[in-house]
């Protein structure tokens, strides 16, 4: 058997461009969403992951604010910066590009952000609210996942799924998402004290490979026919790795790759979560 690919460039395309006709029509209404990025530092993945957001941005019409501050920010000028954006009207949503240097702390400065503008769904108030099953905005790449899936037909009601990883920004927001009543699947959430991953990923229809470690997840780890989300992403000198080996092709059906598969779809759902929120201020203006 050698896998499906999900196409996860051709599923954020098709997103986008539905996108672009939403923001032509809000700003017809005179409610123009603008999305801005804070970037602490010089790490080159964030940089780039930083310039396709506003790339994005220009491509379906939104308007776009960059403030990046150098590696030696302090807290105070972080707080102040975050303070400016949480009161500028100009901007609708923001998000605070992860993750910031060693000596400032991520949960922190994502407390400060004004959650009516957390444009990643990653203020402990919104993820609260997806704790609860509210309305609100979803982290991107757990968002960007389940769209992807739905895309392809991958069925998730009362599936069996393994993630491996239990990051914020994508393996705990995932399993609370993916059990809420409309995904419906039953979730494994394995990480670095799991005793035989094995075990645990043989058993499931889906996989998700969300731990940063290049080539974790073996074919000989996959029940025949599993689906395969690759979410890890490691710089290396030979290029990018993510956490799936090559041996997974001949074992699934579908794998969603890096790159080309996830990567593409979160960058598309930051998109969707400022489109939603500012569509809902032009139903809602005394909000
Ligand atoms: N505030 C946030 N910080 C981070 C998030 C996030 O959702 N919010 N997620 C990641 C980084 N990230 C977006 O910020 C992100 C990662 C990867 C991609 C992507 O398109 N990957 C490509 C490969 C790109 C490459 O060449 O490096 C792919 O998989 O095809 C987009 C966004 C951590 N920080
Ligand atoms: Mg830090």
């Amino acid at each position: 058997m050698t896998a499906e690919k999900l196409d996860g460039k051709a599923a954020a395309s098709a997103i986008k461009a539905e996108l672009a006709e939403r923001v032509a029509a809000l700003n017809a209404r005179g409610r123009a969403p603008g999305l801005a990025t804070v970037l602490v530092g010089d790490d080159p993945g964030s940089h780039s992951y930083v310039r396709g957001k506003h790339r994005d941005c220009e491509q379906v019409g939104i308007g776009s604010i960059r403030v990046d501050l150098p590696a030696d920010t302090s807290w105070e000028e972080l707080r102040a910066a975050i303070g400016d954006l949480n009161s500028n009207p100009e901007c609708t949503g923001y998000i605070v590009q992860l993750p910031l240097p060693e000596h400032l702390d991520d949960n922190e400065a994502l407390s400060l952000i004004d959650p009516s503008k957390d444009a990643d769904g990653l203020h402990p108030v919104n993820l609260g609210r997806l704790v609860l099953g509210q309305d609100g905005p979803l982290p991107c790449t757990p968002r960007g996942i389940v769209e992807l899936l739905r895309r392809n037909d991958v069925d998730l009601h009362g599936a069996e799924v393994c993630v491996v990883g239990r990051g914020t920004t994508v393996g705990r927001p995932l399993g609370l998402l993916l059990t809420r009543r409309s995904e419906n699947a039953t979730v494994t959430l394995c990480h670095t004290g799991t005793r035989d991953l094995a075990a645990h990923t043989k058993r499931a229809d889906i996989v998700v490979a969300a731990a940063g470690r290049p080539g974790l997840l073996t074919g000989d780890m996959l029940k025949p026919g599993a689906v395969v989300l690759d979410v890890g992403i490691t710089r290396t000198d030979a290029g990018l790795k993510g956490d799936v080996d090559e041996s997974a092709w001949e074992v699934a059906s579908k794998i969603a790759p890096v790159p080309g598969g996830v990567g593409p779809m979160t960058r598309a759902m930051l998109l969707s979560n400022v489109v939603d929120r500012a569509e809902y201020l032009a139903d809602h203006p005394e909000d």
